[in-house]
C-alpha cells in the first residue's frame, strides 16, 4: 500500500510526562483513517505533531513518503487541517474570511473560493457574518478551508464534536464526498466508536498515549464471531448430542450450565428441536452477534 502517512515510535513527553509514546500509526493514500480513544487519550497532540504544530520529543513521521521534520515541512503544501476548533474572523463573511486565507497562501482563486462553498452548502448566505453561524456551518466553513486549495490529506480533529445528528450526518456525507469523488485521504479522531465506524475504512485505537490496535474495519467485520448460548441443566448429554446429531465439532462450555456454539449454519430452532425430542429441558437459547464495540472492548480489555 502506497502511504500517506507513517510514523515510527512517535512520542511526545511534556515536563516529564508521557502524553504520547511509541506511537506507530500508517495512513494509506485515499483511505479515511479513524484515530479512535477517549477523551485525553493523546490523539490532538499527535495530530499536532503531524502537522507541525508541536514538536515529537522522539520518533520519525514520514509525510508522503518523505521525512517530515522541523526543517523539513515540504508536505505541509499538500495537507489541510482543522486541530482544535477552527478559528475566523467572526465581523467577517464566509466569503471573506476564504478571500483572506487564500491571499495569505498566495493562492487566490475566486472560482476556488466558490466551489468550496458551494461544497459545503455555504454559498447562498453570503451576507452572513460568521459570528451569526451555527457550530455545523463553522465546522463545514472550517472544512471549506481546508479543502481550498483540493490538499491530497486533510486532517479533522473531532469533526463533530457539538454539532446535533443532522449536522453530524452532514459532516459526515461531506468527508465522504471529499474521499469519493476528489480522492481526499483523511485522518479524522473521535472519541465516539459509533461515529467513526460509519465513515472510517481504518481505525487506530489510542489509550493513555499508546496505540492500541490499528485495524481496517473490514478486516474486524470478517473476524467477528456469532454464537448460539445455551442454558441447560444437562450439559454433558447436551453437548454430546449437538456433537453426534448435528455433527457441531465447535462447542465451548462456558459455565457449569452454558454451552456455546460456534457454528454459523446451525439455528437455535434446530438445537430447541433436537434437545426437547431427547427430554432435555432448556432454560435459556439466544444468538449472540458480536458487535465493534465487543472487539474494541475486548482489546481494551487485553491491554488494560
Ligand atoms: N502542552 C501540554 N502540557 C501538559 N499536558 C498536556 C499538553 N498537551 C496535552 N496535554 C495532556 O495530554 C493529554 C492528551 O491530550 P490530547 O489533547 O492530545 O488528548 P485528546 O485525545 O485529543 O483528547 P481531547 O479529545 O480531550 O482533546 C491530556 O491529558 C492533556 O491534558
Amino acid at each position: 500500500m502506497n502511504f500517506i502517512i507513517q510514523t515510527s515510535e512517535l512520542t511526545k513527553t511534556v515536563k516529564g510526562k508521557s502524553i504520547v509514546s511509541g506511537v506507530n500509526l500508517n495512513v494509506g493514500k485515499g483511505e479515511i483513517y479513524g484515530l479512535l480513544g477517549p477523551n485525553g487519550a493523546g490523539k490532538t497532540t499527535i495530530m499536532k505533531m503531524l502537522t507541525g504544530l508541536i514538536l515529537p520529543t522522539s520518533g520519525a513521521i514520514m509525510l508522503f513518503g518523505k521525512p517530515f521534520s522541523e526543517t523539513s515541512k515540504e508536505g505541509l503544501k499538500r495537507v489541510g487541517s482543522i486541530i482544535e476548533y477552527p478559528i475566523f474572523f467572526e465581523h467577517m463573511t464566509a466569503m471573506e474570511n476564504l478571500e483572506i486565507h487564500c491571499e495569505y497562501l498566495g493562492y487566490y482563486d475566486k472560482k476556488a473560493i466558490r466551489q468550496a462553498l458551494d461544497l459545503v452548502q455555504l454559498a447562498e448566505i453570503e451576507d452572513k457574518k460568521v459570528k451569526d453561524f451555527s457550530l455545523g456551518m463553522k465546522q463545514r466553513l472550517g472544512i471549506a478551508r481546508a479543502a481550498i486549495t483540493k490538499p491530497e490529506l486533510i486532517v479533522l480533529d473531532e469533526p463533530t464534536n457539538g454539532l446535533d445528528p443532522i449536522g453530524i450526518k452532514n459532516m459526515r456525507d461531506l468527508i465522504r464526498t471529499l474521499n469519493q469523488e476528489y480522492g481526499i485521504t483523511f485522518l479524522l479522531s473521535s472519541h465516539i466508536l459509533g461515529e467513526i465506524e460509519q465513515v472510517a475504512d481504518r481505525i487506530g485505537v489510542i489509550q493513555d498515549g499508546q496505540m492500541i490496535d490499528e485495524v481496517s474495519l473490514s478486516d474486524i467485520r470478517m473476524q467477528r464471531t456469532d454464537y448460539i448460548e445455551l442454558l441447560t441443566s444437562n450439559v454433558q448429554k447436551s453437548s454430546f448430542l449437538l456433537e453426534h446429531e448435528l455433527r457441531i465439532s465447535n462447542i465451548k462450555i462456558v459455565q457449569d450450565q452454558r454451552i456455546r456454539i460456534y457454528d454459523g449454519d446451525i439455528t437455535p430452532s434446530q438445537i430447541t428441536k433436537l434437545l426437547i425430542a431427547h427430554e432435555i429441558e432448556i432454560e435459556e437459547i439466544q444468538k449472540h452477534t458480536s458487535t465493534l464495540e465487543d472487539y474494541f472492548y475486548h482489546q481494551i480489555q487485553g491491554k488494560g
